[in-house]
């Protein structure tokens, strides 16, 4: 068409002999393209063109890697490009692995875990809903953990995840549930996993048509070298209660934590941060949380270690629970009310074997 109104009018190649009349003609050209749509799409043949079209141009959701354990529990696997991984099993809706970048385990497992439903697995990180402990008349710590969970494809008001490091679960009242808790809820989870962190974002959505309340936990199975050569910061002066003294109130006066017995405390109102110093790895945990004003700390120690059939007698030596929890003051939540609880679990490196590592600087945010 260029070429012709250039041939035409020879010479006369000016604005008006040239660019005016072509603009002209492509206006036209889209008016009657846009009408034979319109009309297409009167008789129903455009959508599959225009599906098509969006089809092509949407992002392909990566396909989750997902396989099967030997006792048949579908587990996903998330992995980081720095090399860091984790593993979330559908049933519990439990992480039952983290790694670091250097492949070395974070979490524990106990070498006497019950892979088989109806048990809870023991290690990785429990969900305890919707009730802690023998807080109610549920089984302990509620029956999320002893639930096979789904694929959640409809994460909102969270934006959709396209990626290999990121889950996103969900858990439903279900007939037998209302038995024995006569609640509709949605329990949903989302893990991602980022280089040297693992978060976790826990939601409930009350789908009933009253009011309900619940507590809840996510119970972190820490991995440590030796419990004894533990330290816990950030809980210092705070109150807690103590399940081995009938849940009785108390301060806690040490400057930081340490280890020498069974430990099994509810501690309240903590600050958002808490660190865990594993003297002889030279690795501080840290725990960030929001939303779950509690923090549980367990270890089960010699004596209740032997006692438990899915804990072997050692393993208490290398392990400690630091849980984010809401327990003292139970969640409550209206008809279409949703709660969501944030938590994060990072490693960074210490040397407080040379004495030199400020717990401060790791609570306070100076590394
Ligand atoms: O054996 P589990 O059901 O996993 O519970 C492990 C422990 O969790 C809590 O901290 C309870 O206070 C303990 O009484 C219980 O022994």
């Amino acid at each position: 068409m260029l070429l012709a109104y250039y041939y035409i009018n020879k010479r006369k190649f000016s604005f008006f002999y040239y660019v005016i009349p072509l603009c002209h003609d492509i206006f036209l050209s889209s008016l009657s393209l846009s009408l034979c749509l319109c009309l297409e799409w009167k008789k129903g043949k455009v959508n599959p063109i225009v599906s098509s079209l969006r089809e092509r141009l949407r992002l392909k959701p990566m396909a989750l890697n997902m396989v099967h354990d030997a006792d048949g529990l579908p587990r996903i696997i998330l992995t980081d490009p720095t090399g860091s991984s984790a593993e979330v099993l559908l049933y519990g809706g439990q992480v039952v692995s983290w790694k670091n970048e250097r492949r070395e385990e974070l979490l524990f497992m106990s070498s006497k875990a019950i892979w088989k439903p109806p048990k809870a697995i023991r290690g990785g990180i429990p969900v305890c809903f919707p009730q802690f402990g023998n807080l109610g008349s549920l089984e302990r710590h509620g029956f999320a953990r002893n639930k096979l969970w789904s694929l959640d494809n409809d994460p909102s008001p969270l934006p959709p995840t396209n990626n290999q490091s990121s889950v996103d679960l969900i858990l439903k009242s279900t007939e037998e549930d209302l038995k024995t808790w006569p609640r509709s809820f949605e329990l949903r989870l989302r893990i991602t996993l980022s280089a040297s962190k693992l978060t976790l974002i826990s939601r409930v959505r009350n789908t009933d048509n009253r009011p309900f309340s619940f507590t809840f936990a996510l119970r972190n199975y820490l991995s440590v070298s030796d419990i004894s050569e533990v330290r816990v910061e950030g809980l210092e002066t705070l109150d807690y209660l103590d399940n081995l003294m009938h849940r009785e109130r108390f301060t806690e006066q040490a400057d930081a934590i340490t280890f020498d017995g069974e430990v099994d405390r509810v501690y309240l109102s903590t600050p958002s941060k808490i660190a865990i110093i594993d003297h002889e790895k030279k690795r501080t945990f840290v725990l960030r949380k929001d939303g779950m004003p509690d923090a549980v700390m367990w270890n089960p120690w010699d004596r209740k270690a032997k006692a438990l059939p899915d804990m072997g007698d050692e393993d208490y030596k290398s392990m400690l629970c630091v849980d984010s929890a809401s327990i003292e003051t139970p969640i409550v939540l209206k008809p279409f009310e949703e709660w969501k609880g944030y938590q994060e679990l990072s490693t960074v490196s210490s040397s407080y074997c040379s004495g030199q590592l400020d717990p401060r600087k790791v609570l306070y945010g100076f590394h």
